[in-house]
């Protein structure tokens, strides 16, 4: 029996726009853009994985805002699921710390600009469809 590894992902959101992130590693996801955050560790909260995610990867303080309904298959075993969220007001500028070597706040208009993982793809729709 497989069991399902929750990825959280954040729709981090600045005054409509969206950030995205260029994975630096491993070499087979490496160039493309994602949404940031990671696994959640055991015990862990959801909601509490993906802070913390923000708070290594971009250096920033951010907040949860809500769910996006549905979740996401990933390679097996892990699945996605995404929340919007903001930056806490003073919060750091994000900058790519970990896991990514370039981050960039796109514009609606700008989302399909960046070749993001073929399985993100869907969730980044979702993003769109309620950031706007
Ligand atoms: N963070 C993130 N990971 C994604 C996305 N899409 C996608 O396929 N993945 C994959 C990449 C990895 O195989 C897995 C999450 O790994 P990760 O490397 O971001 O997680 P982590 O920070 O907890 O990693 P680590 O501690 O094990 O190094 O999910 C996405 O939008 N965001």
């Amino acid at each position: 029996m497989t069991e399902r590894i929750v990825v959280v992902g954040a729709a981090l959101l600045d005054g409509g726009r969206l950030l995205a992130a260029r994975r630096s590693a491993p070499p087979e996801l490496a160039g493309r853009w994602e949404l940031p955050g990671g696994k959640v560790e055991p015990g862990e909260l959801p909601e509490a994985a993906l802070v913390r995610e923000l708070r290594e990867e971009l250096g920033v303080e951010a907040e949860t805002v809500d769910r996006l309904p549905g979740s996401w298959p990933l390679k097996p075993p892990y699945e996605l699921w995404v929340w919007t969220a903001r930056l806490r007001p003073g919060s750091a500028a994000p900058q790519p710390l970990q896991d990514h070597d370039e981050l960039r706040w796109l514009d609606p208009s700008e989302i399909w600009s960046v070749p993001w993982l073929p399985q993100d793809v869907p969730a980044v729709r979702a993003a769109l469809a309620y950031a706007v």
